[in-house]
């Protein structure tokens, strides 16, 4: 049976989406890596794969560039919703969406931006990333995936992001996502990513949420918004006591069908 794809991208942060409603195809890691690879597949940052489960929402089965399963995607859903009102699968308008997470409620908009409730931005504590030899003081953020955003002062243009960050296995025994995030003003960041699984990335949406409940919490605040620049465009951000929400683009780009000899040779 050929195998659809589509492709496409919130904020530049990019993903080959495999509808497979009934559940029915084998993505191992092998093939999420060849899929993802910029040279020799289609290339991009993850897989979203488009499943309907017999009960509840439609399910995003998000897995990393490198293979690995990842709780949340804060771009990558509301792509995947975008997904979802173009194939006439769902209304536009307001809906929920599965993850690994848990639920998330989406809203689509007219002009292309898709609205994510993201849970609650929960802070676990404090931590400490390394870039180069220099340490960065950060906040340990759970947006159903985990996160370690560091609020800097170094302009985030400067780092060099090639190689993972370090941080403390302890604290992050299965990863973690790093952000460095620059106050421009009251209510606007800036920030670079290292995404677990992947490398730097132009956007992460959970990473943004993640920007903003950091920057909260160093000046004392327990809600408040913010749009926050990536090298991918821009977001916006609302934190509240008991939820988050994230709007930003959604984008698809391209559909086809993946060549039946590649796919089984994988
Ligand atoms: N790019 C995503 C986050 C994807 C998962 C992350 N790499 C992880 O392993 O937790 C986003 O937009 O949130």
């Amino acid at each position: 049976m050929a195998v659809e794809f589509l492709k496409g991208h919130g904020t530049e942060n990019d993903f080959v989406l495999l509808p497979d409603p009934d559940g029915v195809l084998d993505l191992t890691e092998a093939r999420v890596r060849a899929l993802c690879d910029r040279r020799r597949g289609l290339g991009a940052d993850g897989v979203l794969r488009v499943v309907r489960p017999d009960f509840g929402p439609w399910f995003m089965d998000y897995r990393n560039a490198d293979g690995s399963i990842a709780e949340m995607c804060g771009n990558g859903v509301r792509v995947f919703a975008r997904y979802l009102v173009d194939a006439g699968l769902v209304p536009e308008g307001g809906f929920a969406v599965g993850t690994r997470a848990g639920e998330r409620q989406v809203v689509t908009h007219p002009d292309g931006s898709v609205t994510v409730d993201m849970g609650r931005a929960l802070v676990t504590g404090t931590g400490t990333a390394t870039v180069g030899g220099s340490a960065f003081d950060g906040v340990a953020v759970d947006v159903g995936n985990p996160h370690l955003a560091c609020v800097t002062g170094v302009p985030v243009a400067e780092l060099d992001l090639e190689a993972p960050p370090g941080h403390d296995p302890a604290q992050f025994p299965h990863g973690v996502n790093v952000e460095f995030v620059n106050v421009l003003e009251e209510g606007a960041l800036r920030m670079r990513v290292h995404e677990r699984g992947v490398g730097e990335t132009r956007s992460c949406g959970t990473g943004t949420v993640a920007a903003v409940a950091s920057w909260l919490h160093g000046t004392g605040q327990r809600t408040g918004k913010a749009t926050v620049d990536v090298p991918g465009g821009r977001v916006s951000v609302v934190v509240e006591e008991e939820t988050a929400t994230l709007t930003g683009p959604a984008v698809l780009l391209a559909r086809g069908e993946l060549d039946q000899v590649w796919w089984d040779a994988l």
